[in-house]
This record gives C-alpha cells, sequence and structure tokens, in this order.
C-alpha cells in the first residue's frame, strides 16, 4: 500500500566572490595597470536520487542545506575558487515542488538522475576588467551576487515492505508503536484499527523501512467479512508479513490456522509471501507454558516450510531487536 512521505527544506547556493581592486606591482614597471581578478562563482545546490534511500526521514533532521561561497578574486588577475556544487541525496521517486507555488520542479525517478534547484551567485569583476583609454587605473569592482535561496516541497509515494497482519486484539498497532513514531489507536476491544497504520522503522543503515499495521482479520476475511477484504489488498504488494498472535488466547494454533486460511482462500499469492509467525504478550505466560507453546506453534509452522517462530512482547518491549533482525535478513538488509 501507498502513502506520501513529506518534507519540506530550504536550499541556498553559495554567493559569488566580489571582484577585488589590485594594480601590478613588477620591477621596472612603474605604474602597473590593473590587475584585480574576478570572484569566483557561489557553488549550487544539486539534489540526486540515490538507490540506498527509502524514506526522507532523514530530512525530519536537517532541513537547511547551505552551499559554500565563491571565493574572492586575487591579484594579478587571479579568479577566485568557485565552491565545490552541494549534493543532497533524495530517494529514487522524489517529486521536487516550490513549496510556495507547488510548481512542478522535477521527478527525480532513476538512480543518479540529477535537478539544479539552486543557481550559485555570479562572482563579481575585478577591476582588471574596467581598464579603459580614459580611466588607465580604475579602482571600480563589482560584487558577487547572491545564490538562489528556495524553499523545497519534496514527496515520495511509499510502499510498506512489511505487513503485520493477524486476529483483532492481537497487539499489531501497539507493535507498530512500539517500532517506529507511528502512534495509532491501542485499545483493549477488537477492531480498533479501521484504516490501515504506516510507520517508518529505522534500519540497522539508518534509512527507513515502511511497516504497516493492517485492520484485524476474522475468519472469512477473505470473502468480505470483517474488515477483512479491504485489507488483505493492502498487503499484497508487502515483501513480508509478521504474522502477530495473541500467545495468551485460548487456542493459539487455532489463531494461527484461522488467519494462515485467510491467506489461502484469498489468492493473490498471499499465502506463497514470506512471513514471520511471532507470538506476542509473552509476559502473561510463565517460562514453561510459553516454552511448550512455542514448540507446538512451531511444529504447525514447519510442517508447512514456514520460518522459524518467534516470541515477543510489544508492550513489554522484549525481545523486540531479534524480530527486527529476522525482518532485516529476510528483507536482505545487511546489519551493521
Ligand atoms: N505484549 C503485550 N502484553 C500485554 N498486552 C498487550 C501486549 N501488546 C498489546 N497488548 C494489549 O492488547 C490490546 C490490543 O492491542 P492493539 O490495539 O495493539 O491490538 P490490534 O491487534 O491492533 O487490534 P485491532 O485489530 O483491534 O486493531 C491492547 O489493550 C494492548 O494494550
Ligand atoms: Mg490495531
Amino acid at each position: 500500500m501507498q502513502f506520501i512521505d513529506q518534507a519540506r527544506v530550504t536550499v541556498k547556493a553559495g554567493r559569488g566572490g566580489d571582484g577585488i581592486v589590485a594594480f601590478r606591482r613588477e620591477k621596472y614597471v612603474p605604474a602597473g595597470g590593473p590587475s584585480g581578478g574576478d570572484g569566483g562563482r557561489g557553488a549550487d545546490v544539486l539534489l540526486v536520487a540515490d538507490a540506498n534511500l527509502q524514506t526522507l526521514l532523514d530530512f525530519k533532521y536537517k532541513r537547511q542545506f547551505l552551499a559554500v561561497d565563491g571565493r574572492r578574486g586575487g591579484p594579478n588577475r587571479c579568479t577566485g575558487a568557485s565552491g565545490n556544487h552541494l549534493v543532497i541525496k533524495v530517494p529514487c521517486g522524489t517529486v521536487v515542488r516550490d513549496a510556495r507555488t507547488s510548481i512542478l520542479l522535477g521527478d527525480l525517478t532513476d538512480a543518479g538522475e540529477e535537478l539544479l534547484v539552486a543557481f550559485g551567485g555570479r562572482g563579481g569583476l575585478g577591476n582588471a576588467h574596467y581598464l579603459s583609454n580614459r580611466n588607465r587605473a580604475p579602482e571600480k569592482f563589482t560584487e558577487g551576487r547572491e545564490g538562489e535561496e528556495w524553499l523545497l516541497q519534496l514527496e515520495l509515494k511509499l510502499l510498506a515492505e512489511v505487513g503485520i497482519i493477524g486476529l483483532p486484539n492481537a497487539g499489531k498497532s501497539t507493535l507498530i508503536s512500539v517500532l517506529s513514531a507511528a502512534r495509532p489507536k491501542i485499545a483493549d476491544y477488537p477492531f480498533t484499527t479501521l484504516v490501515p497504520n504506516l510507520g517508518v522503522v529505522r534500519r540497522p543503515s539508518g534509512d527507513g523501512t515502511v511497516f504497516a499495521d493492517i485492520p484485524g482479520l476474522i475468519a472469512g476475511a477473505a470473502q468480505g467479512a470483517g474488515l477483512g477484504h479491504d485489507f488483505l489488498r493492502h498487503i499484497e504488494r508487502t515483501r513480508l508479513l509478521i504474522h502477530l498472535i495473541d500467545s495468551s488466547a485460548e487456542d493459539v494454533v487455532a489463531d494461527l490456522n484461522v488467519v494462515e486460511g485467510e491467506l489461502t482462500a484469498y489468492g493473490h499469492g498471499l499465502d506463497q509471501r514470506p512471513r514471520l509467525v511471532v507470538l506476542n504478550k509473552i509476559e502473561l505466560l510463565d517460562p514453561a507454558s510459553l516454552e511448550e507453546l512455542v514448540e507446538k506453534v512451531s511444529q504447525q509452522v514447519q510442517a508447512r516450510g514456514g520460518l522459524p517462530v518467534l516470541a515477543v512482547s510489544a508492550a513489554a518491549s522484549k525481545n523486540l531487536p531479534q524480530l527486527l533482525a529476522a525482518v532485516w535478513q529476510q528483507l536482505g538488509i545487511v546489519q551493521l
């Protein structure tokens, strides 16, 4: 499923360096002519699409980008150095607009694509430019121009890569709230969640992966019972499912099978999607019965060729790093 990630950033290109006033000073040249050099150009600001980024998360922390100014001109007609362009990495698929007018400036689709968003200021002219027959010793020079400054609106359509599914009340919303900055409604009754919640979870590499918390599934969801059908559609494009189960429920294996059955009944390849079966609320069980339960569920899952079963507590923050490690492994994201 998709949602829009947005960020606003200010970009300012460098100011051009000033031209200077200088005269040649050489042995045996009594009145050397004007030799003040021009200022260098201010650096531009460029956006470049980078395949390693998935979200605009980083722009929540850094919103201002300043490119370096050009240097002043030097004597002997030396032009000042121009600054190195400032390159800002954005994820592929980022749409860039002028935030004030909403005018589209560009669409960075493919990795490596560039968009110049702020021009550096021109350097000023040194007095060497103003030599004329009437004025052999001009004192005139010009200042560098300011670099452009823009407020940009960045937008990115995000695709949820990980879907959290399970029966109502399994703790799906609680889980996304502890893993990400999402703050969905959490309550002790079924169908608390009516629309999917999305949260961005930080990867070991620093960038984010989008998780979606789907409303509870019930028996018959694939035929449209409960809120099911609509929401199964949302997880069609995820790469990995976390199937969350309340381990304090009366019949955990039956619960597992209900949701598994719905995935199969829905079709569209959902039952082939890699999924992590995760027991939640484990702090409500004593260690012996937990061990027994994990054993029992693992047998079921393994019989279907599933991945190893995990046991966590979203509310009491137990084994969440292990859960994330398994998610990154399944998504092929290397741990640092
Ligand atoms: N590890 C846990 N231990 C104990 N209680 C938990 C745990 N995780 C969640 N809960 C509780 O379970 C209840 C249901 O949680 P939550 O709303 O997150 O479930 P949900 O799966 O999103 O439900 P729904 O499908 O209705 O949206 C809440 O009262 C929550 O506090
Ligand atoms: Mg919920």
